[in-house]
């Protein structure tokens, strides 16, 4: 008998990925993808023909039984009473809202309000600071929208069919990145929508892990979908003591915990995961297109950017990247501009520069890691996924760096692999997520770069902000 198939998406930042999963064992047995236009505002109907053109490039979804769609987390994804997108989605890595974040810190009573209403203090990602910011920046929209909901609701919607706000459907995960949706009580806080929006719309309801939306036209059974953060939690079968650090066009640093989090210095955001559980997570804005920058100021691929990585000695010479090109998020700094410090002779090299690049990114990465751990988060091991970890440098540095064993799961798309594995789970019923098998390589440090975070966090606070907000003469 042919396997049951099924499939899941990654509709992330950069690239729609699908992969075709065998429903048994996990084995993937077909994948595609395709890309998502550059910018922090995005038409989501860009998001529905790159999910197709990859389900295409995938051979299709004829054979599949399920599916189940992960999403960049908090995009606002707006819609009127027709169904119709009121405009450009606001994408996790905007910043215009940063004002409107702190504005809504202050509104409520301030960081502890914050993390007690919703486990997250909001920053400039969270749906909730962008619907401020289109309250006050462009109130004739405002008034239009009828609903609002996350990209991964917003294409498991259209994959149904719909065009009825009514039906719109998430589930815990990614509804924990909205701002207005509390993880340890499970509601929406229709009070911090008003006082975002300064009235409820229409929201999606929240579904349960196993719960499925509907149906394909096809008759394949949808399931609730999630955060791409979380599906990348359930796509590697997380156990305590493990950390995973996604470097995509985020970084994140999240660990899977049985009770929710609420930190009111905002470092850690208590997100819920896919399974039932919760997601502390710390996000940056600076990890893989740190790479991609470096590599193209260095006018080299990857490959050789990694091999210049490798030449240089831990450290750089004293040559420290502030990998800023983004602003940050953690620490909050939106306007905030990256930089090198430890400029000699020696080190103005194009080896000095890329080791610099892999460093600063990880050191990043690595103080978010701390900041879980502050939250009560232990990391016997690091699990490295996403696009920069297929760097070798990046691989390399990293055990010496986090100064803990690092498992390289086998190179996959496992935010795409979580989602097929809650659509297993949707068409099994059942009360766990089938047992799939990951293969892994585990790195042990053979070194400590204490020494290389230690210059990192002399460097860190010394940056200059964007030019676009200079000072007032
Ligand atoms: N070998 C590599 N070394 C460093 N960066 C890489 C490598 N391969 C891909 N990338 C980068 O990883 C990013 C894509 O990673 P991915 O996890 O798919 O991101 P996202 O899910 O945010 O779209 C791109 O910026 C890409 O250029
Ligand atoms: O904002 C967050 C997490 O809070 C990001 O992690 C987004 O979910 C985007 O993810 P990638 O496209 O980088 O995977």
């Amino acid at each position: 008998m042919a396997a049951r198939l099924v499939a899941g998406v990654d509709s992330s930042t950069q690239t729609c990925k699908v992969v075709v999963c065998d429903a048994a064992t996990g084995a993937v047995v077909r994948h595609g993808r395709a890309t998502h236009p550059d910018g922090t505002e995005v038409h989501p109907e860009h998001w529905w023909r790159a999910l197709h053109r990859a389900i295409d490039d995938a051979g299709g979804l004829e054979d599949v039984a399920a599916i189940g769609i992960a999403g960049q987390q908090h995009g606002m994804v707006c819609l009127d009473e027709e169904g119709e997108v009121v405009r450009d989605a606001l994408l996790w890595n905007d910043t215009r809202s940063a004002q409107a974040a702190e504005d809504l810190v202050a509104d409520l009573g301030g960081p502890q309000a914050w993390a007690d209403a919703v486990g997250s203090v909001p920053v400039a990602s969270f749906t909730v600071t962008k619907l401020r910011w289109l309250a006050e920046h462009e109130p004739a929209a405002a008034t239009r929208v009828a609903a609002v909901c996350l990209p991964h609701d917003y294409l498991s919607w259209r994959l149904r069919g719909s065009h009825d706000i009514a039906q719109l459907r998430t589930d815990r995960g990614d509804a924990s990145g909205t701002g207005y949706w509390s993880p340890a009580d499970g509601v929406y806080r229709d009070d911090l929508l008003r006082l975002a929006l300064g009235r409820t719309p229409l929201l999606p309801r929240v579904l349960t892990p196993q719960s499925a939306i509907g149906t394909t036209s096809r008759g394949a059974l949808i399931s609730a979908g999630t955060g791409d953060n979380m599906a990348a939690a359930l796509g590697l079968a997380m156990v305590p003591g493990d950390v995973t650090v996604s470097l995509g066009t985020s970084g994140t640093a999240f660990a899977s915990t049985p009770v929710p989090s609420a930190d009111p210095s905002g470092a850690i955001a208590g997100f819920a995961d896919a399974t039932g559980a919760f997601l502390p997570l710390v996000c940056t804005l600076n990890a893989a297109r740190v790479m991609d920058a470096a590599a193209h100021l260095l006018a080299v691929d990857h490959r050789r950017l990694s091999e210049l990585a490798m030449s240089a000695p831990p450290g750089a010479g004293g040559l420290v990247m502030v990998p800023y090109l983004s602003g940050e998020r953690t620490p909050n700094l939106p306007n905030t501009t990256g930089a090198l410090h430890g400029l000699t002779d020696a080190t103005m090299t194009p080896a000095h520069l890329a080791r610099a690049a892999v460093e600063g990114m990880l050191c990043g990465l690595a103080d978010a890691v701390d900041a879980l751990g502050k939250g009560g988060a232990s990391n016997e091991r690091i699990i490295l996924i996403g696009g920069a970890a297929r760097s070798a440098a990046v691989t390399a540095i990293a055990p010496a760096l986090f100064e803990c064993p690092v498992v390289l799961p086998e190179s996959a798309e496992y935010v795409a692999i979580g989602a097929a594995r809650q659509a297993a789970w949707a068409l099994d019923g059942g009360n766990r997520p089938p047992d799939w098998e990951t293969r892994r390589r585990v790195l042990a440090p053979e070194r400590s770069d204490a020494a290389v975070r230690q210059r990192y966090a002399e460097a860190q606070p010394h940056t200059l902000a964007r030019l676009s907000v200079a000072p007032k003469s």
